[in-house]
């Protein structure tokens, strides 16, 4: 049987530690589901954190069949039952996905419509870009910033291998977006910037994206000096490799807070995005599409935000950050994957 065919009838029943309850099939509601947060997804097997009386405990869950085709992602919060005692031959089911504050999805492409969620629940989305060897892409900059600003989560760019270039060149055309970034390299044991990306981070939850080679698992380590450990409890169930390198994974932080490391996310499609939800993000441009045609793009000739500018309503810094704006705006129908 392929692995992507488990459901709960090969989930062997095992008795119930607290003895007291009732089975669970006699409980359709579930009301006494525990809730555990998701850490990581692999293929139909979902490794959770439940806590317990302060006690955490990893624990692998399955979904229930009654959940149907419902996407479980990366830090969703899910209600558990069955097995929930942990341990190599324990395996529970999710029975409940509970309302999510923030989902990021991306579509493969920009005509795709189909989204996926990638990750739930987190408030922030840090783009790792090295500032060369791999050069920055900054079209791909531009499109994580937009999931970001689409998904609700406050952006952070955290431009590595200063030691190999100044960063001043890539941050001036950063620097209209006012998005916070922090500038890092690590030589030897030394790492620059980590500290004030751990302040960043702290007690906040996070996800990473950034392509091949930029440095995102040197920061992960450095991040989270525990992170192989964190996902151990996968092996002894599953007898294979520690979670694939292409699913992402929650790692706690160790002053409080978590990073989602996503090694598979190097691009985002963009067809789901609301580009209304963009302007939100610029509120010295923002009043002056008042002025704008019915259904203006704010990328077009009639746009009222040219005049706006022009006559100095948005500041000094006005006509640079009409051109991020647009600029964003663009990434939407530019081909997606650079
Ligand atoms: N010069 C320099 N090299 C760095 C720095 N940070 C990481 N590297 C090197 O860059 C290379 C890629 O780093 P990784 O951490 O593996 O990059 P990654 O983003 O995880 O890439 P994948 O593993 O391909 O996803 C390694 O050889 C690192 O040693 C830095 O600040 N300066
Ligand atoms: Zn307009």
């Amino acid at each position: 049987m392929s692995r992507r065919d488990w459901d709960e009838d090969d989930v062997r029943v095992r008795p119930n530690r607290r003895g007291s309850r009732p089975r669970s099939k006699d409980r359709p509601a579930h009301s006494d589901a525990e809730i555990a947060l998701v850490t990581a997804v692999d293929r139909g097997r979902y490794t959770t954190l439940l806590e317990d009386d302060g006690d955490k405990r990893v624990v692998l869950a399955m979904k229930a069949r009654e959940l149907g085709r419902k996407g479980i992602v990366v830090g969703d919060r899910v209600g558990l039952v069955g097995d929930t005692g942990g341990g190599p031959d324990a395996l529970a089911r999710i029975v409940r996905i509970q309302p999510r504050t923030s989902v990021l999805r991306r579509t493969a492409d920009d005509t795709d419509p189909v989204e996926r969620a990638i990750v739930a629940n987190v408030d922030q989305l840090v783009v790792v870009s090295a500032l060369a060897d791999p050069e920055p892409r900054p079209r791909l900059i531009d499109r994580c910033l937009v999931a970001a600003y689409d998904a609700g989560l406050d952006p952070l760019l955290v431009l590595t291998k200063a030691d190999l270039v100044d960063p001043a060149g890539f941050l001036a055309n950063y620097a209209p977006l006012e998005v916070p970034y922090v500038v890092t390299s690590t030589e030897g044991s030394d790492f620059a910037g980590l500290e004030s990306v751990r302040g960043h981070l702290h007690d906040r939850v996070s996800v990473l994206v950034g392509h091949s080679g930029v440095g995102k698992s040197t920061l992960v380590n450095a991040l989270v000096p525990q992170a192989d450990r964190a996902t151990g409890a996968v092996n002894d169930v599953t007898g294979r490799g520690r979670h694939t390198s292409t699913s992402a994974a929650a790692l706690p932080l160790p002053d409080g807070g978590w990073v989602v490391d996503t090694p598979g996310i190097r691009s985002f499609g963009l067809a789901h995005v609301d580009l209304a939800r963009i302007i939100v993000h610029f509120p010295d441009l923002e009043p002056g599409t008042e002025e704008c045609p019915r259904g203006c793009t704010h990328d077009e000739v009639d746009c009222a935000l040219d005049d706006w500018v022009a006559s100095g309503k948005a500041g000094p810094a006005g006509p640079a950050r009409l051109d991020s704006l647009r600029r964003l705006l663009r990434t939407r129908s530019a081909q997606s994957g650079d």
